[in-house]
C-alpha cells in the first residue's frame, strides 16, 4: 500500500512539526505533496490550475438555478466577464438564463462530472449553492443527506484536489435551542435539530478541517433569510418574507405560516451577493476566520407586515401557522452578531427593512406597470 503509507509518513511529519501546543493549524497544501484527500490510484497526481491574482478566477456556481444562483452569476459576470463564470443544475434553465452566460448541467453526486467540468473549464472558484433548505429538508432527509452532506463531500475533494476557491453558503439555520439567540456570535454552542442545519455545521467544520489540513482555500458565510423580488425561495423557514409581497402586490392578502412574533435575521439579495463577493475576493491574511456571519436587519412578521402597510395600508394580513417551519424558527437566531465580518474584511450591510421594502415593491410597481403597458 504504497500510497497510504506515504499519506501517513507526510501526515506524520506535519503533525510532528506543530508547534507548542499543537494549538496552531497543520497545514499541508494539496499540490505540495501530491496526495488526495479521496483514495486515488497509486499514479494518479493532481495539478492545481495556478490562479495569479491579476487574472479573473473562473467561476462555477452549483445550484445555480435556485433563489440566489442566477443573482450572482449576474454580479459575477459583471466583475469577471460572461464567459467566466458557469452556472450548473440539475433542472432546465429558462430560456433567459440560458442565453444570458455559459450554463452547463452538473450533479454534485456525479463526482466524475463534476471533476471533468471542472478540468475541462480550468474553473478557480467553485461557489457551492446546491442544497435542500430546512423545511424541504424536514419532508425529505434521506434526499437532503445525500445532497448537502454527500454532495458536500465530493465538492471538497474536487477544490482541495485542483486547488480551488471554495465558497459554501451556511445559515442561521446551523444554530439551534442551546446556542444564544440574541444575539448569536459567531462561536458558540451549535446544535441545530433540523437535517439541513446539522448538514451545514457539517459543512462548516469540514471546510476548514480541509483548509486546516490541506490548505484549501474555504470560505464561508453564515447567511440570514435571503428575501429577493425576482427570484422564488427553495422551501424554506423564511420564505413567508418573500411571499407577503408577491402576495400583497396580486391579492392585497396574506397568509403567514410563522406567528407574528417569530424574530429572524433577513437580509435583502443584493447585499447577500455582495458579501459572498467580497469575502472571496478578501486577502487571506484578513481572514481571522474561515465562517463568518454576516447581518443586516431582524424582523417578526408582524413588523414586516406593519412597513408594507404604511404603503399599502389595504394589506390584510392573517396567521395559520405550520408546526414545523414555526418549531424552526423558534430554535433560530433571532439577531445575528456580525462583528467580526466588520472588523476582518469591511462587510457593511446597504439595506435595513424600510429601504428592502421600498425597494421590493419598487421593484413589483415597475412589473406591474409594464405587465399593464404590455
Ligand atoms: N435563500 C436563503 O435564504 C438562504 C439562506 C441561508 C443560506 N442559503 C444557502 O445558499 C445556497 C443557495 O440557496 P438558494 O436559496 O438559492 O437555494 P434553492 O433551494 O433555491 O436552490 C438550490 C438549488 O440546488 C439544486 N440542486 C438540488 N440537488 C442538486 C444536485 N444533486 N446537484 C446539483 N444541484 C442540485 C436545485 O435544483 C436548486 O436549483 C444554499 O446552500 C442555501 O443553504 C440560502
Ligand atoms: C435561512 C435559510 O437557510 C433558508 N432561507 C431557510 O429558511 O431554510
Amino acid at each position: 500500500m504504497p500510497v497510504i503509507r506515504t499519506i501517513s509518513k507526510v501526515a506524520k511529519q506535519a503533525l510532528l512539526s506543530t508547534p507548542g501546543c499543537g494549538c496552531q493549524p497543520v497545514t499541508v497544501a494539496v499540490r505540495n505533496i501530491s496526495f488526495s484527500p479521496r483514495q486515488v490510484t497509486s499514479d494518479a497526481s493532481f495539478h492545481s490550475v495556478s490562479f495569479s491574482e491579476t487574472d479573473h478566477p473562473k467561476v462555477l456556481i452549483t445550484g445555480g438555478l435556485g433563489q440566489l444562483g442566477v443573482g450572482l452569476a449576474k454580479l459575477l459576470r459583471k466583475r469577471f466577464g460572461k464567459n467566466n463564470v458557469i452556472l450548473s443544475d440539475i433542472r432546465k434553465p429558462p430560456s433567459n438564463v440560458f442565453h444570458s452566460g455559459p450554463f452547463i448541467y452538473s450533479d454534485i453526486l456525479d463526482y466524475k462530472n463534476l471533476r471533468e467540468i471542472v478540468v475541462n473549464n480550468r474553473i478557480t472558484w467553485l461557489v457551492h449553492y446546491s442544497a435542500l433548505l430546512s423545511a424541504v429538508g424536514e419532508a425529505n432527509v434521506a434526499l437532503a443527506r445525500s445532497v448537502n452532506i454527500t454532495g458536500l463531500h465530493n465538492i471538497l475533494d474536487i477544490a482541495a484536489e485542483h486547488g480551488l476557491r471554495l465558497f459554501v453558503p451556511s445559515t442561521i439555520g446551523a444554530f439551534g435551542p442551546s446556542s444564544p439567540r440574541n444575539p448569536t456570535p459567531d462561536l458558540c454552542v451549535q446544535r441545530p435539530r433540523t437535517i439541513y442545519g446539522v448538514s451545514k455545521v457539517h459543512a462548516e467544520l469540514m471546510g476548514e478541517y480541509y483548509h486546516h489540513r490541506y490548505g484549501l482555500d474555504f470560505r464561508c458565510l453564515r447567511y440570514p433569510g435571503i428575501i429577493s423580488a425576482d427570484s422564488m425561495p427553495g422551501g424554506g423557514t423564511t420564505d413567508y418574507a418573500v411571499q407577503i409581497f408577491h402576495d400583497a402586490i396580486k391579492k392585497a392578502k396574506f397568509e403567514c405560516n410563522l406567528r407574528p412574533d417569530s424574530r429572524l435575521p433577513m437580509m435583502y439579495i443584493d447585499d447577500c451577493l455582495r458579501a459572498t463577493l467580497e469575502v472571496m475576493e478578501a486577502p487571506a491574511d484578513a481572514l481571522s476566520m474561515r465562517t463568518y456571519n454576516i447581518n443586516a436587519m431582524s424582523f417578526t412578521p408582524e413588523e414586516l407586515a406593519q412597513e408594507l402597510q404604511k404603503q399599502m395600508p389595504e394589506l390584510e394580513v392573517t396567521y395559520d401557522i405550520d408546526p414545523v417551519r414555526q418549531a424552526i424558527a423558534d430554535s433560530w437566531p433571532m439577531n445575528f452578531d456580525d462583528s467580526n465580518a466588520r472588523k476582518d474584511w469591511g462587510w457593511k450591510h446597504d439595506y435595513d427593512l424600510p429601504e428592502l421594502v421600498q425597494t421590493m415593491l419598487n421593484y413589483f410597481g415597475v412589473e406591474t406597470r409594464m405587465a399593464s403597458a404590455n
